[in-house]
This record gives C-alpha cells, sequence and structure tokens, in this order.
C-alpha cells in the first residue's frame, strides 16, 4: 500500500525525470544534519523573514475562488448572521489573511463575515502581522505557536472554528508530525468545520529540481536556506485526514503555471488542493 502511494503517478515522468529523482538518491543529507534541521526549524523560518521581511510571497487573491467558503457573504444559513471563525495556520505575513480581511471590510457585507486567527512558527512573521496597517483586534488575532505541538490550545478553544486554511504549511512540517497536526485541527474545528488546504504536489517541477545532497527522506527536501519542503501525493494526504477523523470533500492535483515575463520564466507546477471536514460523529 504505502508503495502505491508514491508510485502511483510515477508513470507519468518522462526519463529525464526519472533520472533526475534516481541522482537525488545517490547522495542524502546526512542523519546527524536531518536532525539538527528538525531541532531549528524555527529559526531557520525566522531568518527567512528576517532576510525577506513581506517582499517574498504574494497576496494570495485566488483564494475565494478556489474556496467558495472564504467568500464574505458566504453565510452558514443555520446559524443565521453569527460571525465565523477562521484560523489561518502558518499565515507568514499575512498574505491569506489580509486579502480576506479587505474584501470582508469593502463589501461590509450584511453578514459579519469571518473573524481571523492567524499563527506562525516565526516571531518576526506574527511581528509583521501586527505591523500590517489593516491588523485590528476587532477583526483579527495573531499568535506565535509551533502547530504540532499542543501551544495552539492555549489561545483557540476546542470545537470553536468553522474554518482552518493551511496554504503551502504541512510541506514545511516534517512528515513524522503529520497526524499531530491534523489532530490538533480537529480539536479546534466545530463539528463540521473544514480545513481548506494547498500545498505542494508530488513531482511539482521544484521537487524535480533538487540537486543531490538535498533530499532528507522520501519526497522531503532541505532548501538552501534551511527550510524543507514536502511534496503530497493525493492518496496519502487522503489518507492522513481520513485516519484523523475529517471526511475527504475535494482533493486532487491541480496544474498551474509559474509565470514571471520579466524574467522569461514560465513553468508548469502541480500543487494538491482539498477540503476536509470535521466528520460529525467522531
Ligand atoms: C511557505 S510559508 C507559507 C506562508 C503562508 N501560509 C502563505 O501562504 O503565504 C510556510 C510557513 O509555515 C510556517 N511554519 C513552519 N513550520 C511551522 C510550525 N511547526 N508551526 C507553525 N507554523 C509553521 C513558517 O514559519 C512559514 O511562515
Amino acid at each position: 500500500m504505502e508503495a502505491d502511494i508514491f508510485t502511483k503517478r510515477i508513470k507519468d515522468l518522462s526519463t529525464e525525470e526519472r533520472e533526475r529523482l534516481d541522482e537525488q538518491n545517490k547522495r542524502l543529507v546526512p542523519e546527524f544534519k536531518a536532525n539538527k534541521l528538525e531541532i531549528d526549524a524555527q529559526r531557520h523560518w525566522d531568518l527567512f523573514y528576517k532576510r525577506n521581511e513581506t517582499r517574498f510571497f504574494k497576496d494570495r487573491h485566488w483564494t475565494t475562488r478556489e474556496f467558495q467558503e472564504l467568500l464574505a457573504d458566504q453565510q452558514c444559513t443555520s446559524t443565521g448572521a453569527r460571525r465565523r471563525t477562521l484560523l489561518e495556520v502558518g499565515c507568514g505575513v499575512g498574505n491569506l489573511v489580509f486579502p480576506l480581511l479587505e474584501e470582508q471590510i469593502k463589501e461590509q457585507s450584511s453578514n459579519q463575515g469571518f473573524y481571523f486567527y492567524a499563527c506562525d512558527f516565526s516571531p518576526r512573521a506574527v511581528d509583521f502581522v501586527r505591523a500590517n496597517p489593516l491588523y485590528d483586534a476587532k477583526h483579527m488575532t495573531v499568535f506565535q505557536c509551533d502547530i504540532t505541538t499542543q501551544q495552539v490550545h492555549e489561545h483557540i478553544a476546542a470545537s470553536s472554528l468553522d474554518v482552518c486554511t493551511m496554504i503551502f504549511v504541512l510541506s514545511a512540517i516534517h512528515p513524522d508530525k503529520f497526524a499531530d497536526v491534523v489532530r490538533n485541527l480537529w480539536h479546534l474545528l466545530k463539528p463540521g468545520g473544514l480545513v481548506l488546504f494547498r500545498d505542494y504536489g508530488l513531482y511539482d517541477m521544484a521537487q524535480l529540481r533538487f540537486k543531490p545532497g538535498h533530499k532528507i527522506a522520501e519526497n522531503l527536501y532541505m532548501r538552501q536556506d534551511g527550510t524543507r519542503s514536502y511534496y503530497f501525493s493525493e492518496l496519502q494526504l487522503a489518507q492522513l485526514f481520513i485516519q484523523n477523523g475529517f471526511e475527504v470533500l475535494d482533493n486532487s492535483y491541480v496544474h498551474r503555471r509559474t509565470l514571471n515575463l520579466k524574467e522569461g520564466i514560465d513553468v508548469p507546477r502541480i500543487f494538491l488542493q482539498g477540503k476536509f471536514r470535521k466528520a460529525a460523529a467522531s
């Protein structure tokens, strides 16, 4: 079964791509270094934000197109005009939450939209969110936490959230801790609450591009700056959520292109996008 998870899409690969994956296996990250990367994970992300400040990630304006549940005027009819609650896990500098908040303020919709919680591992990222002119405790609370631990439960009550978003975050976490993260989200969500997920898909071009010396474990790699990235298969993600009390509503690869006309970049990308619901009776 385990083998199927990772070989399901291998047939799509060209000979050259298979060769590149084989090359990566010739020199793995040594075990002591892999362990150190895990110990220093927070430091590496904090240094990332020290270097890049708010410049690295673009605002994610596509989220309401892909996930209708994020539209400010989408109201749970069963709850009348109740304000919904959303946690953005691994929020970085707020590229997902601020566009949503801006839209919500602009629309001044008849219902009250979301109250946002946002958390990140990196204290610097959290400071950048707090320093954003749109940050207002009336609409949002940001806090520092490691989502693989129990820290988040000091900030948010159990069974209180309508939505959790995880956008390119789980890939930054060691696979041994994926289940801890998903169980945490399960405890925070109300029955019927949703996890909205997008992350790197198996054999995305960023995975195929790694040179020997960067692979840590199956589908887990180290970047130059010490941050890590994992590449997910559909089946593996579905299993992760099902085994931890969720139903799968959507889970599929999305094919996009990264375009930068100025730098002449136009490359195909593979992401995995999912929607998972906390099972009512689990
Ligand atoms: C690739 S960035 C994505 C940021 C943001 N979600 C976005 O889409 O722009 C990954 C983020 O996950 C955060 N992160 C990594 N490990 C984490 C952990 N264990 N707990 C909370 N956040 C974590 C990092 O600090 C970083 O901000």
